[in-house]
């Protein structure tokens, strides 16, 4: 099939880039972005393009050029659903907090509702592509409901899970190491991947766009996530050896991805892994080891999850044991409350759990960080549900630059790795800290040797406190 019309249904941080992108290799193709979400649509439809919902390096030229000529962001789903001959499913897919699988399994609830509502409306063949990351074998759920609630007409399913990282989701658009497409065998099913890879080869060697069962391609997603966040959790646990022993993590990471077998990439050890997607994606995998029994399987896996908990829970433990054992009343500066940089998303950041804790001991935070808002910051703390919002708000505050977030402070905890946190005027902050000054550097970046000289007390992740 020769796709003119594309639609998307779900406008969040992979749906809007993602199809921005198509739009802007793609100019012959319509691209219509829907959410039922307002607010997000009118954001995306901003004139001004630093309000635009989701923050990513060189995301607003992007938008800026393809946005009205084959890009558009809409609300009206029918609409843009009937029109197109290709339908990405983009929308979220969270852990369960409810019933069967709670606290484990992928809500399936919203890719439900997306299937159904194709299948009310199309009056034509559509080809659906599941984008969301989804449990191996989804795709025989979404197909059933198209069959057997559809008018009659015929729907080809793929899966073509999306690989990019925030921060740098152009840049993994643009130039991804494979894009990855499941479907049938049968002649249909095969024209169908033909068509979505037709698309992703006007800009992507086709050398890349690798083509899979359905079965294979969602659980290569699962797979990916869970070995990279695996990777982290490796590095954390080395991390608390090497503060133990007086070895660095830094020059332990240079010195095993040096190994061509092990690579370079992925080994920052960290305050711990956040994002929307490393612990849905792992406690999803658990659920489904555990749903065939495979229960060494699913405790494997878990382990990944629990290693990350210890990794957040033990920074905050020592910045309170660092400061005489009590925090209370004390003012605690963070620099950071994305899950990591060049994005303002805090989803499962460990910053909010840092800050919990810190809170449970009664500290007063202080909070800058350059790209998230005061309101997502109070949302993250209100989600945990633990004090009231009165409370948190008094508790913790907001500031527009670091040189106030830090005016009378006890300690500096880094919480992501914000590049411009280097270049601060680190003798203008410990003037105006209380003494002794300290730095809980979560992320590693900050040049210590420089900063004891100043007077700063430092520990760093993976090589300790040097008094
Ligand atoms: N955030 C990321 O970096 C990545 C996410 N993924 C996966 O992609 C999927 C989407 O993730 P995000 O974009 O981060 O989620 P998101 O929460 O930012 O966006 C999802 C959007 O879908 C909309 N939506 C939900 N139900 C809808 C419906 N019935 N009709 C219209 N709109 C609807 C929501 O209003 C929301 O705006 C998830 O399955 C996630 O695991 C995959 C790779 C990267
Ligand atoms: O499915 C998803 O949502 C995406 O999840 C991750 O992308 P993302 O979570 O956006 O960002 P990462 O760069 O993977 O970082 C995840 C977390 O791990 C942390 N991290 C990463 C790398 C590292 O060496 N150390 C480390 O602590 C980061 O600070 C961050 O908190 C994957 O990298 C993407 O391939 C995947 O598409």
């Amino acid at each position: 099939m020769n796709i003119k019309k594309i639609c998307c249904i779900g406008a969040g941080y992979v749906g809007g880039p993602t199809m921005a992108v198509i739009a802007q290799k793609c100019p012959l193709i319509n691209v219509t972005v829907v959410d039922i979400n307002t607010d997000r649509i009118a954001a995306w439809n901003s004139n001004d393009l630093s309000k635009l919902p989701v923050y990513e390096p060189d995301l607003d030229s992007i938008i800026k050029e393809a946005r009205g000529r084959n890009l558009f962001f809409s609300t009206e789903v029918d609409n843009a659903i009937d029109a197109a001959d290709m339908i990405f499913i983009s929308v979220n897919t969270p852990t369960k907090t409810y019933g069967k699988g709670k606290g484990l399994a992928a809500d399936l609830k919203y890719i439900e509702l997306c299937a159904r509502q194709i299948a009310r409306v199309s009056r034509q063949d559509k080809i659906v592509v599941e984008k969301s990351t989804l449990p191996v074998r989804t795709a025989s759920a979404i197909k059933s409901i198209l069959d057997n609630t559809g008018n009659g007409v015929q729907f080809q399913i793929l899966s073509n899970p999306e690989f990019l990282a925030e921060g740098t989701a152009v840049k993994d658009l643009l130039e991804p190491d494979r894009v990855l497409i499941g479907g049938d065998s049968t002649k249909e099913g095969k024209g169908a991947i033909q068509s979505l890879v037709d698309i992703y080869a006007n800009w992507v060697p086709k050398d890349r766009i690798l083509t899979t069962n359905v079965w294979s391609s969602e659980l290569s997603k699962l797979t990916a996530n869970a070995f990279l966040a695996q990777r982290v959790s490796s590095i954390n646990a080395m991390s608390v050896i090497c503060e133990k022993t007086g070895a660095d993590i830094n020059e332990v990471s240079k010195a095993i991805g040096m190994d061509s077998r092990i690579g370079p990439k992925f080994l920052e050890s960290s305050v711990g892994f956040g994002g929307s997607c490393f612990q849905k994606d792992i406690l999803n995998l658990v659920y489904i080891a555990k749903s065939y029994g495979l229960n060494e399987v699913a405790d494997y896996w878990e382990q990944v999850i629990l290693m990350n908990d210890y990794q957040k829970n033990r920074f905050s433990d020592n910045i309170v044991s660092t400061l005489y054992n009590t925090v209370s009343g004390k003012k605690i500066t963070f620099l950071g409350w994305a899950f990591k940089k060049d994005t303002n998303d805090t989803r499962e950041s460990a910053a909010i759990q840092v800050a919990d804790n810190l809170l449970n001991e009664r500290a007063y935070i202080e909070v800058y960080d350059p790209k998230v808002t005061e309101e997502r910051i109070y949302a993250d703390l209100e989600h945990l549900n633990s004090r009231n919002p009165e409370e948190n708000r008094e508790l913790l505050k907001i500031r527009q630059n670091p040189y106030q977030a830090s005016e009378n402070s006890h300690a500096i905890a880094v919480l992501t790795e914000w590049d411009e946190f280097k270049t601060f005027d680190w003798q203008k902050i410990y003037d105006n800290m209380k003494k002794p000054a300290f730095i809980f550097d979560g992320r590693g970046i900050l040049d210590t040797k420089t900063l004891e000289k100043i007077g700063f007390i430092c520990y760093q992740i993976g090589s300790g406190t040097k008094a």
